[in-house]
């Protein structure tokens, strides 16, 4: 089997798990990881985060949007970079903004070049993802949107934490790596933050 197709076997099997949650393990993963967080000194002394709006299964950031709200700090969604295809833009937003839906049907902020943060001025992103591993290794939806997203903090130098947020069912022994594929400094589950190498 090549590595791509490999790939999408993995995408299939892992998608399958998280979507196979109900909504009350759903919720109850939610509010954990909210409970993980709060005690976290990355978290806690972080002021500007980047969020995600659950798709497909994946773990909701909502309450910890919500708490983050409540705490006065600066809070990002993902929008699909109307000027640079493939890539991301981390629009700020507040509670009752508004939201569009894109093309794959995710709710995302308007564009807005006042709104725009610049990566290296971002404490946390918070990741989706469809697997992950301890290498750092993460399986996305295959779009690369990340992955080119993220590249730019490969060469300079920055603080910026990028931070799976995942169920526990979506961890794997070891995922295939690829050239391209941005390491994570950790991963947060509704069971434990795991912080990995290389990480500050
Ligand atoms: N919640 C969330 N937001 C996100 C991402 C994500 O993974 N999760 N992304 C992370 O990069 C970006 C969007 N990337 C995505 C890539 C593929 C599909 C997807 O559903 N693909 C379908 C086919 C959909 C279609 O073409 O209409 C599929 O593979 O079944 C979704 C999001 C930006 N925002
Ligand atoms: N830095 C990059 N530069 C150019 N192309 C890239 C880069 N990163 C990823 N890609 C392209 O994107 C495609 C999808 O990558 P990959 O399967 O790693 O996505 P993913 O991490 O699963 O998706 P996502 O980040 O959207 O959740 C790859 O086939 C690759 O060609």
């Amino acid at each position: 089997m090549s590595a791509v197709d490999h790939r999408a076997t993995l995408r299939q099997h892992y998608r399958a798990l998280r979507r196979a949650l109900s909504p009350s393990q759903q919720t109850q993963a939610a509010q954990d990881v909210v409970a993980r967080c709060i005690n976290d000194p990355t978290f806690l002394t972080a002021k500007t985060i980047a969020f995600y709006l659950a798709n497909d299964g994946e773990i909701d950031s909502q309450y910890l949007l919500e708490y983050c709200w409540q705490q006065g700090k600066t809070t990002l969604l993902p929008l699909l970079d109307p000027n640079l295809p493939g890539h991301l833009v981390f629009i700020e937003h507040q509670a009752h903004w508004p939201l569009t839906s894109n093309k794959y049907g995710i709710a995302e902020p308007q564009y807005n070049t006042d709104k725009v943060v610049a990566l290296q001025a971002i404490d946390i992103i918070f990741t989706p993802l469809v697997a992950f591993d301890l290498q750092g290794n993460r399986l996305g939806m295959g779009g690369g949107y990340y992955d080119r997203t993220l590249a730019a903090l490969n060469t300079d130098r920055h603080s910026t934490q990028v931070l799976g947020l995942a169920h526990d069912c979506q961890q794997a022994d070891s995922l295939p790596m690829q050239a391209w594929d941005i390491p994570l400094h950790g991963i947060v589950t509704p069971s434990q933050i795991f912080t990995l190498k290389g990480s500050v």
